[in-house]
């Protein structure tokens, strides 16, 4: 196993009362999975990714990476988030943007110059080496994201909502981007999203979290052709099957949260939580 999560749980300490945002994860990821998880709003998916990434302690359980713990940010990990426009740096143009981690790790400056022109061709921009983000579309700029976060490498690419900012044709775009970056680096991905189209699309399998204080609430294997293709995976009536079982899944966790305090089999910090 590449990177395991066992038994992770985080509490924050809020100002009024602790809010248990995720309450016992277990869940693995092998060397060269594309794996989705889903969840209804609130279920703690950026807490669990920044758990992963190693920017956030949790109060039980851990990561592990290559069999070691995760206690700071791994080296061979790369996060892109959602917001594009915050995560890169208006002053820098594209080319010292996607630069800046692979100075930061050593890379001399031969091989760095390599390794950026072929990561911004690989998403389509080798012609905006120069550009500066705020000249780019939002699409865009998180393809420059994403071109930083190939060109570093890295063994696990954790994503989150990455695409939930833009315009619908450019996130096709760039979901199948990602398919393709995937098979061509052979890097593993871990991908959440709030979109079950997309995580149907994308993924070999998808996890599917319930509601908030959160556990793993089914892992589903996607048995979709592996070439995949916005027109034909989309109209195939599997595609449908599958994403209508995501879709009746975080139907019922939704449910369960607000109506389940009666159900004997809840457990007692949940029933508790929604008397509240
Ligand atoms: N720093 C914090 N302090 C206190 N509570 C927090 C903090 N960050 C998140 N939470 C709470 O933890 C829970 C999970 O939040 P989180 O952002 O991880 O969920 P999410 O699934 O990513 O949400 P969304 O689908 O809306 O993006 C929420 O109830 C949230 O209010």
């Amino acid at each position: 196993m590449l990177l395991d999560v066992r038994g992770l749980k985080k509490v924050y300490e809020g100002r009024q009362r602790p809010v248990e945002a995720v309450r016992d994860l277990t869940f693995g990821l092998d060397v060269g999975d594309l794996v989705c998880l889903v969840g209804p709003s609130g279920c703690g998916k950026t807490t669990l990714l920044r758990c992963m990434a190693g920017l956030l302690t949790p109060t039980a359980g851990e990561v592990r990476l290559r069999d070691r713990p995760v206690t700071g940010p791994p080296p061979g990990m790369a996060v892109v988030f959602q917001e594009y426009g915050r995560s890169l740096f208006p002053w820098m143009n594209v080319r010292d943007n996607v630069a800046l981690p692979l100075r930061n790790k050593g890379v001399a400056r031969k091989p760095r110059q390599d390794l950026v022109a072929e990561a911004l061709a690989a998403v389509g921009l080798a012609d905006a080496h120069h550009a500066y983000p705020w000249q780019l579309s939002g699409g865009m700029q998180q393809r420059v994201a994403i071109a930083r976060a190939v060109a570093y490498q890295p063994d696990v690419l954790l994503m989150d909502e990455p695409f939930a900012a833009v315009d619908a044709q450019t996130r096709a775009d760039l979901e199948d981007l990602i398919r393709d970056l995937w098979r061509k680096l052979g890097v593993t991905i871990l991908f959440v999203t709030h979109d079950i189209d997309e995580a149907v699309y994308l993924g070999q399998r998808v996890i599917i979290l319930s509601s908030s204080p959160t556990v793993v609430r089914e892992v589903l294997d996607v048995d979709l052709p592996d070439q995949r293709d916005q027109l034909t995976t989309r109209s195939d009536s599997r595609f449908t099957e599958l994403r209508s079982h995501v879709y009746a899944q975080i139907q019922a966790a939704k449910r369960e949260s607000t109506v389940g305090s009666h159900d004997a089999a809840r457990p007692a910090g949940l029933a508790k939580q929604v008397l509240q």
